[in-house]
Protein backbone atom coordinates (compact mmCIF):
# COMPACT_ATOMS: atom_id res chain seq x y z
CA UNK A 1 0.00 0.00 0.00
CA UNK A 2 1.31 3.80 -0.46
CA UNK A 3 0.71 6.92 0.20
CA UNK A 4 -1.39 8.26 -2.31
CA UNK A 5 0.29 11.56 -2.74
CA UNK A 6 3.61 9.29 -3.33
CA UNK A 7 1.65 7.29 -6.80
CA UNK A 8 2.85 10.06 -9.22
CA UNK A 9 6.62 9.94 -7.48
CA UNK A 10 6.95 6.66 -6.97
CA UNK A 11 6.16 5.81 -10.95
CA UNK A 12 8.88 8.35 -11.64
CA UNK A 13 11.43 7.69 -9.34
CA UNK A 14 10.36 3.82 -8.61
CA UNK A 15 14.08 3.15 -7.59
CA UNK A 16 14.51 6.21 -5.32
CA UNK A 17 12.10 5.10 -2.61
CA UNK A 18 12.46 3.08 0.39
CA UNK A 19 10.39 0.19 0.77
CA UNK A 20 8.88 1.83 3.64
CA UNK A 21 7.09 4.25 2.01
CA UNK A 22 5.35 1.87 -0.18
CA UNK A 23 4.14 -1.33 0.78
CA UNK A 24 1.36 -2.17 3.03
CA UNK A 25 -0.46 -5.46 1.98
CA UNK A 26 1.04 -8.54 3.32
CA UNK A 27 -0.68 -11.23 3.94
CA UNK A 28 0.57 -14.42 5.90
CA UNK A 29 0.02 -18.01 5.23
CA UNK A 30 1.44 -18.84 8.24
CA UNK A 31 -1.41 -16.81 9.62
CA UNK A 32 -3.57 -18.84 8.49
CA UNK A 33 -1.90 -21.88 9.42
CA UNK A 34 -2.40 -20.69 12.91
CA UNK A 35 -6.32 -21.35 12.59
CA UNK A 36 -6.92 -24.77 14.62
CA UNK A 37 -7.09 -27.95 12.51
CA UNK A 38 -5.29 -25.71 9.47
CA UNK A 39 -2.11 -27.64 7.76
CA UNK A 40 -1.22 -26.76 4.48
CA UNK A 41 0.71 -29.03 2.71
CA UNK A 42 4.01 -28.22 1.25
CA UNK A 43 2.22 -28.08 -2.63
CA UNK A 44 -1.14 -26.05 -1.12
CA UNK A 45 1.58 -23.36 0.55
CA UNK A 46 3.29 -23.14 -2.83
CA UNK A 47 0.07 -22.45 -5.19
CA UNK A 48 -1.27 -20.40 -2.26
CA UNK A 49 2.10 -18.19 -2.34
CA UNK A 50 1.67 -17.97 -6.18
CA UNK A 51 -1.71 -16.92 -6.37
CA UNK A 52 -0.82 -14.41 -4.07
CA UNK A 53 2.11 -13.07 -6.02
CA UNK A 54 -0.44 -12.93 -9.11
CA UNK A 55 -3.20 -10.35 -7.12
CA UNK A 56 0.01 -7.92 -6.48
CA UNK A 57 0.80 -8.49 -2.37
CA UNK A 58 3.88 -6.64 -1.70
CA UNK A 59 5.32 -9.05 1.17
CA UNK A 60 4.03 -12.83 1.78
CA UNK A 61 4.77 -14.51 5.26
CA UNK A 62 5.28 -17.98 4.23
CA UNK A 63 5.72 -19.39 7.79
CA UNK A 64 7.53 -20.31 10.58
CA UNK A 65 10.43 -22.23 9.61
CA UNK A 66 12.16 -23.53 12.82
CA UNK A 67 8.41 -24.96 13.97
CA UNK A 68 9.25 -27.78 11.45
CA UNK A 69 10.90 -29.33 8.81
CA UNK A 70 8.28 -29.19 6.44
CA UNK A 71 7.72 -25.57 7.37
CA UNK A 72 11.32 -24.90 6.53
CA UNK A 73 11.17 -27.13 3.09
CA UNK A 74 7.92 -24.99 2.52
CA UNK A 75 9.20 -21.38 2.99
CA UNK A 76 12.30 -22.40 1.00
CA UNK A 77 10.23 -23.45 -2.06
CA UNK A 78 8.08 -20.69 -1.92
CA UNK A 79 11.74 -18.21 -1.65
CA UNK A 80 12.93 -20.20 -4.54
CA UNK A 81 9.74 -20.70 -6.99
CA UNK A 82 7.24 -18.13 -5.88
CA UNK A 83 9.90 -15.26 -5.08
CA UNK A 84 11.30 -14.42 -8.51
CA UNK A 85 7.83 -14.73 -9.88
CA UNK A 86 6.95 -11.15 -12.21
CA UNK A 87 3.39 -12.72 -13.83
CA UNK A 88 1.02 -10.28 -12.65
CA UNK A 89 3.45 -7.94 -11.22
CA UNK A 90 4.68 -6.07 -14.08
CA UNK A 91 3.21 -2.52 -13.47
CA UNK A 92 4.53 -3.21 -9.61
CA UNK A 93 7.99 -3.58 -11.30
CA UNK A 94 9.14 -5.99 -8.45
CA UNK A 95 8.78 -9.52 -7.19
CA UNK A 96 6.37 -10.68 -3.77
CA UNK A 97 9.25 -10.60 -1.00
CA UNK A 98 9.22 -13.37 1.07
CA UNK A 99 9.41 -13.48 4.99
CA UNK A 100 9.77 -15.80 7.89
CA UNK A 101 8.67 -15.49 10.98
CA UNK A 102 11.14 -16.20 13.78
CA UNK A 103 11.51 -15.84 17.48
CA UNK A 104 14.25 -13.41 18.76
CA UNK A 105 16.70 -16.22 19.17
CA UNK A 106 19.77 -16.33 17.47
CA UNK A 107 19.40 -20.22 16.26
CA UNK A 108 15.83 -19.46 14.82
CA UNK A 109 16.92 -16.39 13.36
CA UNK A 110 19.76 -18.13 11.42
CA UNK A 111 17.39 -20.71 10.56
CA UNK A 112 14.34 -18.94 8.84
CA UNK A 113 16.99 -16.70 6.97
CA UNK A 114 18.35 -20.10 5.37
CA UNK A 115 14.55 -20.34 4.10
CA UNK A 116 14.15 -17.26 2.87
CA UNK A 117 17.40 -16.21 1.28
CA UNK A 118 16.94 -17.35 -2.07
CA UNK A 119 13.92 -14.81 -2.74
CA UNK A 120 15.14 -12.17 -4.63
CA UNK A 121 13.01 -9.75 -1.91
CA UNK A 122 13.42 -11.66 1.21
CA UNK A 123 13.10 -10.85 5.11
CA UNK A 124 13.07 -11.94 8.80
CA UNK A 125 10.15 -11.05 11.19
CA UNK A 126 11.06 -11.46 14.57
CA UNK A 127 8.72 -11.47 17.70
CA UNK A 128 9.64 -10.72 21.03
CA UNK A 129 6.23 -10.52 23.86
CA UNK A 130 6.38 -6.89 25.37
CA UNK A 131 3.65 -6.53 28.11
CA UNK A 132 3.69 -7.87 31.27
CA UNK A 133 1.85 -10.09 31.17
CA UNK A 134 3.54 -11.80 28.79
CA UNK A 135 6.83 -11.19 30.72
CA UNK A 136 6.15 -12.07 33.87
CA UNK A 137 3.73 -15.45 33.04
CA UNK A 138 4.34 -16.94 29.55
CA UNK A 139 8.60 -15.33 29.57
CA UNK A 140 9.21 -14.35 33.36
CA UNK A 141 11.96 -11.99 31.99
CA UNK A 142 12.13 -8.43 33.23
CA UNK A 143 11.71 -5.35 30.82
CA UNK A 144 14.96 -4.56 30.80
CA UNK A 145 15.95 -8.34 29.33
CA UNK A 146 13.11 -7.80 27.12
CA UNK A 147 14.45 -5.01 25.59
CA UNK A 148 18.26 -6.40 25.52
CA UNK A 149 17.12 -9.95 23.69
CA UNK A 150 15.08 -7.78 20.89
CA UNK A 151 17.91 -5.62 20.08
CA UNK A 152 20.73 -8.62 20.11
CA UNK A 153 18.22 -10.56 18.03
CA UNK A 154 17.60 -7.17 15.53
CA UNK A 155 21.49 -6.43 15.52
CA UNK A 156 22.06 -10.70 14.65
CA UNK A 157 19.37 -10.21 12.35
CA UNK A 158 20.76 -7.24 10.20
CA UNK A 159 23.89 -9.32 9.70
CA UNK A 160 22.21 -11.91 7.87
CA UNK A 161 19.28 -9.59 6.16
CA UNK A 162 19.08 -5.81 5.21
CA UNK A 163 15.09 -5.85 5.69
CA UNK A 164 13.76 -7.12 9.28
CA UNK A 165 10.48 -7.02 10.74
CA UNK A 166 10.38 -6.69 14.88
CA UNK A 167 6.97 -7.18 16.64
CA UNK A 168 6.23 -6.38 20.39
CA UNK A 169 4.02 -9.26 20.43
CA UNK A 170 0.69 -8.34 22.89
CA UNK A 171 1.61 -4.30 22.17
CA UNK A 172 -2.39 -3.82 22.26
CA UNK A 173 -1.14 -4.55 26.21
CA UNK A 174 1.91 -3.00 26.82
CA UNK A 175 2.82 -0.17 29.10
CA UNK A 176 2.73 2.84 26.23
CA UNK A 177 6.00 4.54 27.89
CA UNK A 178 7.99 1.07 27.73
CA UNK A 179 6.66 0.05 24.04
CA UNK A 180 8.03 3.71 22.76
CA UNK A 181 11.10 2.73 24.24
CA UNK A 182 11.48 -0.92 23.29
CA UNK A 183 10.75 0.36 19.55
CA UNK A 184 13.16 3.76 19.74
CA UNK A 185 16.31 0.61 20.85
CA UNK A 186 14.71 -2.10 18.01
CA UNK A 187 14.96 0.74 15.32
CA UNK A 188 18.51 1.70 16.93
CA UNK A 189 19.39 -1.90 16.19
CA UNK A 190 18.59 -2.01 12.50
CA UNK A 191 14.74 -3.40 12.63
CA UNK A 192 13.36 -1.84 8.84
CA UNK A 193 9.41 -2.55 9.81
CA UNK A 194 8.39 -2.41 13.38
CA UNK A 195 4.49 -4.31 13.54
CA UNK A 196 2.79 -2.98 16.34
CA UNK A 197 0.13 -6.59 17.03
CA UNK A 198 -3.28 -6.30 19.14
CA UNK A 199 -2.20 -10.09 20.05
CA UNK A 200 -5.82 -10.92 21.85
CA UNK A 201 -7.96 -8.25 19.61
CA UNK A 202 -8.68 -6.71 22.61
CA UNK A 203 -8.33 -3.11 21.38
CA UNK A 204 -10.85 -0.62 19.54
CA UNK A 205 -10.47 1.34 16.41
CA UNK A 206 -10.19 4.69 18.55
CA UNK A 207 -7.43 2.72 20.68
CA UNK A 208 -5.42 1.23 18.04
CA UNK A 209 -5.01 3.82 15.45
CA UNK A 210 -4.30 6.58 18.64
CA UNK A 211 -1.43 4.00 19.51
CA UNK A 212 0.27 4.47 16.16
CA UNK A 213 -0.54 8.26 16.44
CA UNK A 214 1.15 8.39 19.81
CA UNK A 215 3.79 5.87 18.88
CA UNK A 216 4.90 7.54 15.72
CA UNK A 217 4.96 10.73 17.15
CA UNK A 218 7.43 9.79 19.91
CA UNK A 219 9.57 7.23 19.11
CA UNK A 220 12.75 8.25 17.96
CA UNK A 221 13.42 7.37 14.21
CA UNK A 222 9.95 6.84 13.65
CA UNK A 223 10.12 8.27 10.32
CA UNK A 224 12.90 6.07 9.34
CA UNK A 225 10.42 3.00 9.22
CA UNK A 226 7.35 1.34 8.30
CA UNK A 227 4.48 0.62 10.38
CA UNK A 228 2.47 -1.88 10.24
CA UNK A 229 -0.83 -3.30 11.38
CA UNK A 230 -1.55 -6.61 13.43
CA UNK A 231 -4.87 -7.71 14.54
CA UNK A 232 -7.09 -10.45 15.77
CA UNK A 233 -10.58 -10.92 15.51
CA UNK A 234 -11.90 -11.81 18.95
CA UNK A 235 -14.04 -9.02 19.29
CA UNK A 236 -14.71 -8.82 15.84
CA UNK A 237 -12.88 -5.99 15.73
CA UNK A 238 -10.09 -6.52 13.40
CA UNK A 239 -10.84 -4.97 10.21
CA UNK A 240 -12.19 -1.51 11.83
CA UNK A 241 -8.58 -1.43 14.14
CA UNK A 242 -6.45 -2.32 10.66
CA UNK A 243 -8.37 0.59 9.02
CA UNK A 244 -7.91 3.33 11.79
CA UNK A 245 -4.45 2.09 12.00
CA UNK A 246 -3.52 3.19 8.04
CA UNK A 247 -5.71 6.27 8.95
CA UNK A 248 -3.29 7.24 11.92
CA UNK A 249 -0.04 6.68 9.77
CA UNK A 250 0.15 2.48 9.35
CA UNK A 251 1.44 1.52 5.80
CA UNK A 252 1.70 -2.46 6.18
CA UNK A 253 -1.59 -3.83 6.67
CA UNK A 254 -1.06 -7.53 7.97
CA UNK A 255 -3.79 -9.85 6.58
CA UNK A 256 -5.08 -13.28 5.73
CA UNK A 257 -7.54 -14.60 3.20
CA UNK A 258 -10.86 -14.92 4.59
CA UNK A 259 -9.51 -13.97 7.64
CA UNK A 260 -8.68 -16.95 9.20
CA UNK A 261 -6.25 -17.28 12.00
CA UNK A 262 -5.54 -18.40 15.86
CA UNK A 263 -8.69 -18.25 17.80
CA UNK A 264 -11.53 -15.75 15.86
CA UNK A 265 -9.09 -15.16 13.39
CA UNK A 266 -6.97 -11.84 11.67
CA UNK A 267 -7.86 -9.23 9.70
CA UNK A 268 -9.12 -10.47 6.16
CA UNK A 269 -7.31 -9.05 3.01
CA UNK A 270 -10.69 -8.89 1.23
CA UNK A 271 -12.63 -6.35 3.63
CA UNK A 272 -9.75 -3.95 3.99
CA UNK A 273 -8.85 -3.68 0.00
CA UNK A 274 -12.29 -3.17 -0.50
CA UNK A 275 -12.69 -0.67 2.34
CA UNK A 276 -10.15 1.08 0.92
CA UNK A 277 -11.81 0.28 -2.31
CA UNK A 278 -15.23 2.41 -1.61
CA UNK A 279 -13.95 4.62 0.09
CA UNK A 280 -12.69 8.13 -1.30
CA UNK A 281 -8.55 9.38 -1.03
CA UNK A 282 -9.82 11.09 1.70
CA UNK A 283 -11.16 8.69 3.97
CA UNK A 284 -8.50 6.37 3.54
CA UNK A 285 -4.87 8.25 2.44
CA UNK A 286 -3.26 5.50 0.91
CA UNK A 287 -3.65 3.49 -2.48
CA UNK A 288 -2.68 -0.84 -2.90
CA UNK A 289 -1.42 -2.60 -5.89
CA UNK A 290 -4.03 -5.75 -5.35
CA UNK A 291 -5.85 -6.88 -8.61
CA UNK A 292 -9.19 -7.09 -6.41
CA UNK A 293 -10.75 -9.02 -9.34
CA UNK A 294 -8.31 -12.33 -8.16
CA UNK A 295 -10.39 -12.45 -4.53
CA UNK A 296 -13.13 -14.56 -4.79
CA UNK A 297 -10.43 -17.17 -6.83
CA UNK A 298 -8.05 -16.63 -3.67
CA UNK A 299 -10.54 -17.16 -1.03
CA UNK A 300 -12.20 -20.25 -2.78
CA UNK A 301 -8.66 -21.66 -3.10
CA UNK A 302 -7.95 -21.31 0.79
CA UNK A 303 -10.93 -22.71 1.37
CA UNK A 304 -10.42 -25.61 -0.30
CA UNK A 305 -6.91 -26.10 1.12
CA UNK A 306 -7.97 -24.96 4.35
CA UNK A 307 -10.88 -26.74 5.19
CA UNK A 308 -12.08 -23.59 7.07
CA UNK A 309 -15.43 -22.65 6.20
CA UNK A 310 -16.66 -19.39 5.45
CA UNK A 311 -19.78 -18.07 7.14
CA UNK A 312 -22.39 -17.29 4.41
CA UNK A 313 -22.77 -13.46 5.47
CA UNK A 314 -18.81 -12.94 5.58
CA UNK A 315 -18.52 -9.78 3.83
CA UNK A 316 -16.83 -9.94 0.26
CA UNK A 317 -16.43 -13.64 0.24
CA UNK A 318 -19.27 -15.38 1.12
CA UNK A 319 -21.69 -17.46 -0.35
CA UNK A 320 -24.75 -14.54 0.66
CA UNK A 321 -22.29 -11.36 0.25
CA UNK A 322 -24.23 -10.52 -2.70
CA UNK A 323 -27.35 -12.76 -2.47
CA UNK A 324 -30.86 -11.22 -2.53
CA UNK A 325 -33.86 -12.67 -0.67
CA UNK A 326 -36.36 -9.91 0.16
CA UNK A 327 -38.64 -9.04 -2.54
CA UNK A 328 -38.10 -5.09 -1.96
CA UNK A 329 -34.31 -5.75 -2.11
CA UNK A 330 -34.73 -7.91 -5.65
CA UNK A 331 -36.75 -5.69 -6.74
CA UNK A 332 -34.28 -2.94 -6.65
CA UNK A 333 -31.30 -4.75 -7.96
CA UNK A 334 -32.78 -5.99 -10.47
CA UNK A 335 -34.32 -2.35 -11.40
CA UNK A 336 -30.30 -1.26 -10.65
CA UNK A 337 -27.80 -2.88 -8.99
CA UNK A 338 -26.93 -0.03 -7.31
CA UNK A 339 -29.90 0.09 -5.08
CA UNK A 340 -28.52 -2.92 -2.27
CA UNK A 341 -24.72 -3.48 -4.15
CA UNK A 342 -22.01 -1.36 -3.21
CA UNK A 343 -19.32 -3.53 -5.17
CA UNK A 344 -19.97 -4.85 -8.48
CA UNK A 345 -19.52 -8.90 -7.74
CA UNK A 346 -17.39 -8.93 -11.37
CA UNK A 347 -15.06 -6.29 -9.79
CA UNK A 348 -13.99 -9.10 -6.84
CA UNK A 349 -14.22 -11.93 -9.72
CA UNK A 350 -17.52 -13.53 -7.62
CA UNK A 351 -18.97 -14.88 -11.00
CA UNK A 352 -22.97 -12.76 -10.69
CA UNK A 353 -24.96 -11.36 -7.84
CA UNK A 354 -27.27 -13.92 -6.94
CA UNK A 355 -31.50 -13.94 -6.25
CA UNK A 356 -32.42 -16.40 -3.85
CA UNK A 357 -35.96 -16.91 -3.39
CA UNK A 358 -37.86 -17.37 -0.10
CA UNK A 359 -40.66 -16.24 1.44
CA UNK A 360 -40.15 -13.08 1.23
CA UNK A 361 -39.54 -12.85 -2.51
CA UNK A 362 -41.85 -10.79 -4.62
CA UNK A 363 -43.41 -11.61 -8.43
CA UNK A 364 -40.75 -9.43 -10.35
CA UNK A 365 -37.44 -12.02 -9.00
CA UNK A 366 -39.68 -15.07 -9.79
CA UNK A 367 -39.76 -13.26 -13.00
CA UNK A 368 -36.06 -12.88 -13.65
CA UNK A 369 -35.48 -16.28 -12.51
CA UNK A 370 -37.86 -18.11 -14.55
CA UNK A 371 -36.32 -16.12 -17.32
CA UNK A 372 -32.69 -17.59 -16.02
CA UNK A 373 -33.32 -21.09 -16.01
CA UNK A 374 -35.25 -20.58 -19.45
CA UNK A 375 -38.85 -21.29 -18.99
CA UNK A 376 -41.52 -19.52 -20.18
CA UNK A 377 -44.98 -19.12 -19.16
CA UNK A 378 -47.77 -18.19 -21.22
CA UNK A 379 -48.69 -14.60 -19.44
CA UNK A 380 -49.36 -12.96 -16.59
CA UNK A 381 -51.87 -15.31 -15.24
CA UNK A 382 -49.43 -17.91 -15.56
CA UNK A 383 -47.18 -16.17 -13.94
CA UNK A 384 -49.62 -15.16 -10.92
CA UNK A 385 -50.76 -18.41 -10.52
CA UNK A 386 -46.98 -20.00 -10.29
CA UNK A 387 -46.76 -17.03 -8.23
CA UNK A 388 -49.44 -18.39 -5.53
CA UNK A 389 -47.90 -21.81 -5.64
CA UNK A 390 -44.44 -20.51 -4.97
CA UNK A 391 -44.89 -18.73 -1.88
CA UNK A 392 -47.37 -21.77 -0.41
CA UNK A 393 -43.82 -23.65 -1.16
CA UNK A 394 -41.69 -20.98 0.04
CA UNK A 395 -44.26 -20.79 3.76
CA UNK A 396 -42.65 -24.45 4.25
CA UNK A 397 -38.98 -24.62 2.80
CA UNK A 398 -36.57 -21.78 3.31
CA UNK A 399 -35.18 -21.81 -0.02
CA UNK A 400 -36.83 -22.23 -3.07
CA UNK A 401 -34.18 -24.10 -5.46
CA UNK A 402 -34.06 -23.82 -8.39
CA UNK A 403 -35.39 -27.62 -9.46
CA UNK A 404 -38.19 -26.71 -6.61
CA UNK A 405 -39.59 -23.87 -9.56
CA UNK A 406 -38.38 -25.94 -12.20
CA UNK A 407 -40.96 -28.74 -11.09
CA UNK A 408 -43.57 -26.36 -10.02
CA UNK A 409 -43.27 -24.72 -13.60
CA UNK A 410 -43.73 -28.19 -15.06
CA UNK A 411 -46.35 -29.37 -12.72
CA UNK A 412 -48.20 -26.37 -14.34
CA UNK A 413 -47.89 -26.80 -17.79
CA UNK A 414 -48.83 -30.19 -17.81
C1 LIG B 1 3.94 -12.78 15.60
C2 LIG B 1 2.97 -11.73 15.95
C3 LIG B 1 2.98 -10.61 14.96
C4 LIG B 1 1.59 -12.27 16.09
O1 LIG B 1 1.18 -13.13 15.36
C5 LIG B 1 0.73 -11.66 17.09
O2 LIG B 1 1.23 -11.00 17.99
O3 LIG B 1 -0.51 -11.84 17.00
Amino acid sequence: MFRRDDRTTSNHHHHQHQDHDKQVSKSAIDSCEQSPGVTFTVPEKLQIARELSRMGVDVCEAGFPVSSEGDFDAVSRIAKEVGPLMEGREAIGKPMRIAGLSRAVQSDILRTYEAVKHAPLHRIHIFLATSDIHLTHKLRISREECVKRACEAVRYARTLCDNIEFSPEDAGRTDRAFLVHVLGEVIKAGATTLNVPDTVGICTPEEYGGMFRELIEKTPGADTVTWSAHCQNDLGLATANTLSAIQNGVRQAEVTINGIGERAGNTSLEEVIMAIHTHPNETFPVYHQINTKSIYKISQLVLQTSGMAIQPHKAIVGANAFAHESGIHQDGVLKHPSTYEIIDPAEVGVPSNAIVLGKSSGRNALRAKLAELGIQLSGDDALQRLFARFKALADKKTKVTDHDLVALAEDQLV
